[in-house]
């Protein structure tokens, strides 16, 4: 490092101001100016569907380089699209605190998932949001549709001016509109027990190189971390780690602490969403391996209830 905190981000509007965002509060933290440095992802290049270039990490891998080849200092991810594994060398050194963790229905004419009609075709990218939208309404069409958020708002008609819409409406995470001022499209915020966030959903992780020598850099990124937040992503990503999935596969995870007790939910669909297998479980809020532990004790009790066959895990 130079004096200057060099954070590496990814070029779409989302990635760059939940970039912005960290950017700052760590720069204040830490009492270092920084500076954008722009990565292209595969995601970002690719057009095919999310499953067919590899699912897993597509978006984080050119991010994870750039670290190790020192091109920059920090990095920013959605903490939902981080890999269960940990890259050697690197480390999330802050999970700031989360915003909302709720999938959100953006739909023609205010439209709700209890007033779409039979037949509405809703699009998401997600079959763990296409398993729970068929399970609450098996009426739907669901459309396999991916794009960044714009493009995605812009099937749906009304929403996006000039975009003429084919979609009834689409299914997105409320934090990502929050965080690009479009949460006006939102018609409804999901019901958690309708429909649980993937693991991490909602949550950002910073992740440095475990050998980053600052000091003022380690605080400020301590500083930053939210245990509330860390214990609940903790929990929830152990339970797809457990069960070796990957982050397409259609499975559910949120947890949260309720005084000194960490609370979690994981949910396993299977593609048609005509089986849900979805348990509880929780355990005291100690630190972060307890919270692994309770998220590995859950995936084993959804193993010992049939979750192998009730979904295709490793996709
Ligand atoms: N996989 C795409 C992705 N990764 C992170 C977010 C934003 C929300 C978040 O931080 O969880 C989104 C968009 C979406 O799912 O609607």
């Amino acid at each position: 490092m130079t004096g200057h905190i060099r954070v590496g981000t990814r070029g779409s509007a989302l990635a760059m101001t939940q970039t912005t965002t960290v950017a700052e509060r760590v720069s204040d933290l830490a009492g270092l100016p920084y500076d954008l440095v722009r990565v292209r992802t595969e995601g970002d290049v690719s057009k095919g569907s999310l499953s067919q270039i590899g699912g897993t990490g597509v978006f984080v891998a050119a991010l994870r380089d750039a670290l190790l080849e020192e091109r920059c200092d920090i990095a920013v991810h959605s903490l939902k699209d981080l890999p269960t594994l940990p890259a050697p060398g690197l480390t999330v050194a802050s999970v700031p605190e989360r915003e909302d963790v709720r999938d959100a229905l953006c739909a023609r004419d205010g439209l709700t998932l209890a007033t779409l009609p039979d037949g509405a075709r809703v699009g998401t990218g997600s079959p763990r949001r296409a398993a729970q939208l068929r399970s609450a309404r098996p009426g739907l069409e669901v459309v396999d549709i991916r794009g960044n958020v714009d493009t995605r708002l812009g099937r749906v008609a009304g929403l996006v001016i000039g975009a003429p819409g084919d979609l009834d409406a689409v299914v997105l995470a409320a934090a990502g509109l929050r965080r690009l001022g479009r949460q006006d499209a939102i018609t409804e915020l999901i019901d958690t027990d309708v429909m649980l966030p993937a693991p991490g959903q909602g949550a950002l992780a910073v992740e440095c190189r475990e050998s980053e020598p600052t000091p003022e850099l380690r605080g400020a990124l301590a500083d930053y971390d939210h245990l509330p937040t860390r214990l609940a992503v903790t929990a929830e990503r152990a339970v797809l780690l457990q069960l070796e999935a990957g982050c397409a596969a259609p499975i559910g995870a949120l947890a949260h602490l309720r005084g000194d007790e960490l609370a979690l939910e994981a949910v396993v669909c299977s593609l048609d969403g005509r089986s849900i297998l979805r348990l509880t479980r929780s355990a005291p809020a100690t630190d972060a391996v307890a919270a692994a532990r309770l998220g590995l004790e859950l995936a084993e009790e959804l193993l010992a209830a049939g979750a192998a066959d009730i979904a295709p895990l490793n996709s």
